[in-house]
């Protein structure tokens, strides 16, 4: 038999290279393959049984250059984030900002979105190509082998390397070439194997088992879409949630079910047979879906694969992903850690309404832990065996979040799919349904949900019917929805509709005396190691203002695992203060004119740094320190340099080396004239 042959053509040599040892990793021995890149010597004459291109311009080049070939068939690469490198980008600490750079506005764009549906969704990324108009001028830099396309404001840059091909391309090699079954299931898997890896190292990183099971459902959500695992009698030992969703609408558990309960005949024939085959097209709950079947080494236990559907359905599948965060509640009032006087008298009050039908808003700063309550609401009232639909607004522009919560029906608009579909309200019937973020919804969809909390009926989108619907609202947010109703931006009626049971959630700075539980449930939580935390790093800790809450607390115990050297950690082992929230941020310019209460001792060194500037005086450390002493407050240098740190991160003051000493800002003057005027 001929020895079958691939070609790849790629633009950069780089690229060339790393394409290349992904085809060897996953292309059998007996295929031989043979690389070039254009900004390379490229042969006048070219065979092969398949060519690759790894992109769409570089088969127009090609062409052009008017070289001959002598081929079969080619195949264009898509192409994905190559999640070899992906921990670097899961180690980021969550909300930093990043530039994602790449060569063209449409790939930093897909890099993004790749990056996103691995469930690398922590930090906030901003695009920068070459030729983008405006940028955001960030430190840090992610790019997918494009580093010398990065801005000159980037201090850090984590290049993934160049993207390589997705499953699919790989897949449609194989199918190109013919390869026998035994061939593609060795490719899936090697394929399964690195993802498996993969998600290993990443939960090394963190020493967090559930990482390892998050990222790992990502990776093989975005690869794969479904995958379910089951014994020899047709027992479910696994489903992720997409397959889960598939075989089950209510989304219920379907783990230990048996999938004769859950497919129609024509498919479980399919499930149960002694076959195992490749992306065939089998229906399943009414839908055509490509499906592969393989066999676990060593066990009885088979494997079924849903491919992910790129086209038809991509769009509305991906956007519902986007808006549910999550289909179960998790969390029960026992995971919610701290005994300090604030958070039982909430606990009090969410469990007492937990056994109420009443609605329920949650107020509290970000990370406070408004959705751990919220589960924990669900899980404890009468509708615990009902739906739980967590749905966060803030990813997704209006038109969606109004079809995707409502439904719609057939026609209703462009690009609407037959039969319509149903809404979240409607899937969540029985249950609970979970609105975070409820501050970003616009006046229209307030207006809709007003209708659901007083009719408990929706009527979906382009429809005429109106549906009765028997859903729980809980809603939580982390702005003023009060001063939003005084400006007009959130209806008054709804408000008090959701407002009818309500808990407020204490910043993590009000309640310190939880830190010490929450610093020793997090260290458990991460790693079975016996490690201690010093008295010193807990005195720090309580000395923070945690802007963050116990979400920043929860990735500094994680930042401090992984960096540890010993089994307890120190305040060598602390981050240092970059990897802090910080209060000031263009996603927040109202906190300019939001002042922070001032204690005594602050608004008195705020005081004196106006008087030694009203009296041209450079406000240095050691005058503000003297100045104060001398009116009988006895400060030293020292806690004033804490103090100095602490008013300019609330931007009151700004620091300068050297003479100039410390200014007052407009925020810090503002304040100032603020409380004269409270005063007066
Ligand atoms: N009291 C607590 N005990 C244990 N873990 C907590 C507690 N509070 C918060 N957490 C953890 O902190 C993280 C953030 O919590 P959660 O997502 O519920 O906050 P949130 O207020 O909904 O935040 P956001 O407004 O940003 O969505 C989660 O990992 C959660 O498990």
């Amino acid at each position: 038999m001929m020895q079958k042959s691939i070609v790849l053509i790629s633009g950069s040599r780089n690229t060339k290279d790393h394409l290349y040892s992904q085809l060897k990793e996953f292309i059998p021995e007996y295929i031989s393959i043979c690389c070039y890149a254009s900004e390379e010597n490229i042969p006048d004459e070219i065979s092969a049984d398949l060519i690759i291109y790894s992109s769409d311009n570089l088969k127009n080049e090609i062409s052009e250059r008017g070289i001959k070939l002598n081929c079969k068939d080619y195949i264009i690469s898509e192409r994905s984030i190559n999640f070899d490198y992906i921990e670097l980008v899961a180690n980021i600490p969550p909300k930093t900002e990043v530039l994602l750079v790449n060569d063209e506005k449409e790939t930093t764009y897909s890099s993004i979105e790749d990056l996103m549906e691995l469930g690398l969704n922590h930090i906030k990324y901003y695009p920068y190509y070459p030729g983008i108009e405006r940028y955001k001028k960030l430190k840090i830099a992610i790019t997918p082998g494009e580093s010398d396309k990065v801005p000159d404001c980037v201090e850090k840059v984590i290049d993934l390397g160049p993207r390589i091909m997705d499953i699919n391309t790989l897949y449609n090699i194989m199918d190109k070439l013919n390869f026998d079954n035994k061939d593609t299931r060795f490719f899936t898997k090697r394929y399964m194997q690195k993802i498996i890896n993969v998600s290993k190292n990443i939960s090394l990183v963190n020493n967090n088992i559930n990482t390892l099971n998050t990222y790992l459902n990502n990776i093989v959500d975005s690869l794969v879409n479904g995958i379910l695992v089951i014994d020899e009698n047709g027992y479910i030992k696994y489903a992720n949630e997409q397959m889960t969703k598939l075989l089950s609408p209510d989304k219920r558990n379907i783990e230990n079910r048996n999938v004769k309960n859950l497919v129609d005949k024509e498919a479980l024939k399919y499930f149960m047979s002694a076959d195992f085959y490749e992306n065939k097209d089998i229906e399943i709950s009414g839908s055509i879906i490509k499906t592969s079947k393989f066999k676990i080494p060593n066990s009885d236990n088979v494997v079924i694969t849903t491919s992910k559907e790129k086209k038809a359905n991509s769009k509305s599948k991906f956007t519902q992903d986007l808006l549910l965060k999550g289909h179960f509640a998790k969390y029960d009032f026992e995971d919610i850690i701290g005994n300090s006087y604030q958070i039982n008298e909430v606990k009090l009050t969410a469990f007492k309404l937990s056994k109420s039908e009443l609605t329920v808003l949650i107020e509290g700063e970000s990370g406070t832990g408004k959705e751990l309550f919220a589960s924990a609401i669900h899980n404890t009232s009468n509708r615990k065996d009902g739906p739980y639909l967590a749905v966060n607004f803030s990813a997704l522009p209006d038109e969606l979040i109004e079809s995707e919560l409502f439904g719609y029906e057939e026609g209703a608009f462009t690009g609407a799919k037959k039969g319509g579909k149903i809404g979240l309200f409607e899937l969540a019937d029985g249950g609970t349904i979970f609105l975070d973020e409820i501050g970003d919804i616009s006046l229209k969809v307030q207006t809709k949900l007003l209708r659901v909390l007083q009719e408990k009926e929706i009527m979906p989108v382009g429809g005429t019917k109106i549906k009765s619907v028997d859903v729980r609202v809980i809603a939580a947010t982390n702005k003023d929805l009060r001063k939003m109703v005084k400006e007009k931006q959130f209806r008054s009626d709804l408000y008090y509709r959701l407002k009818i049971g309500y808990i407020h959630l204490p910043p993590l700075r009000e309640r310190i005396s939880d830190i010490k539980d929450l610093v020793e449930y997090f260290i458990s939580k991460e790693t079975s190691k016996k490690v201690k935390i010093s008295k010193e790093v807990i005195d720090e800790f309580e000395s923070y203002k945690w802007l963050g809450n116990v979400r920043e607390l929860e990735s500094t115990i994680k930042y401090m695992l992984a960096v540890r050297t010993t089994d307890t950690l120190t305040l060598d082992d602390l981050p240092d203060k970059k990897f802090f929230e910080e209060e000031v941020g263009e996603d927040n310019c109202d906190s300019d004119y939001e002042f922070k209460i001032l204690s005594g001792e602050l608004l008195s060194i705020l005081n004196m740094i106006k008087k030694l500037e009203d009296n041209n005086i450079n406000a240095s450390r050691e005058k503000i320190t003297k100045a104060l002493n001398d009116i009988g407050i006895d400060v030293t240098e020292n806690k004033i340099r804490t103090k100095l740190n602490y008013l300019e991160e609330y931007g009151y003051i700004t620091k300068n080396r050297g003479k100039k000493g410390t200014v007052l800002t407009r925020k810090g003057l503002g304040y100032l004239n603020s409380m004269i005027l409270e005063g007066e």
